[in-house]
């Protein structure tokens, strides 16, 4: 991590938008680092999100998210990932204000598709198709809100990456004139 300038771009959204994919794609992209909270959460605590969420609940994972997200926004200078949830605690809401926030924006059924076979602790549910469906519904506003920028992420890594450039140099552009 790098102290002194603002992350090129913190990327938001559901659980398989691509936050960590298009991230990882964008960092190098830029020549940059990418830092994806969840992992800097699973290096610092020695523990995986799924074994956080089953010995400290839902509740202590968004603690330790909320502490690393902060530290992360103000600290890295390269791409940040944040965890599907994160902006659904107001301290990180908090902590995004002033950053370039980007928006995966991907629709249930071809988000689900692409975490259905995974661990993720959220979708241990009866339906999970049902239960992501329910969480988009509920967080889509929230994303919207803190976003700079919305973007198609139903598209290949590389043309979200091409995409978010354009927009975040087209953004530039305007901000000179
Ligand atoms: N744009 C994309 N097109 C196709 N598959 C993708 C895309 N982005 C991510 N994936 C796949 O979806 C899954 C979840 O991606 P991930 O980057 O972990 O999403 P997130 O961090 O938003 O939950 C992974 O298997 C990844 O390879
Ligand atoms: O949506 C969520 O609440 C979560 C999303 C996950 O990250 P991804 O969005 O990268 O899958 C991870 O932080 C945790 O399983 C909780
Ligand atoms: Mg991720």
């Amino acid at each position: 991590m790098t102290a002194g300038s603002r992350p090129v771009a913190v990327l938001v959204g559901p659980m398989g938008a691509g936050k960590s994919t298009v991230g990882a794609a964008l960092a190098r992209s830029c020549g940059v680092d990418l830092c994806d909270t969840d992992e800097e959460i699973v290096d610092r605590s020695g523990r995986s999100v799924p074994a956080i969420f089953q010995e400290d609940g839902e509740a202590g994972f968004r603690t330790l998210e909320a502490e690393v997200v902060a530290d992360v926004v103000a600290t890295h200078s390269g791409v940040v990932s944040l965890g599907g949830g994160a902006v659904m605690t107001p301290a990180v809401r908090e902590a995004l204000v002033g950053h370039t926030v980007v928006y995966l924006r991907i629709g249930a059924e071809a988000g689900f598709a692409r975490v259905a076979h995974s661990d993720r602790p959220l979708l241990a549910a009866p339906n999970p198709a049902e239960r992501y469906a329910e969480v988009l519904a509920d967080r889509e506003e929230t994303y919207r809100a803190v976003a700079s920028l919305v973007v198609d992420a139903d598209r290949d890594p590389q043309v979200v990456v091409d995409d978010i450039l354009a927009r975040l140099a087209s953004r530039t552009e305007s901000e000179q004139e």
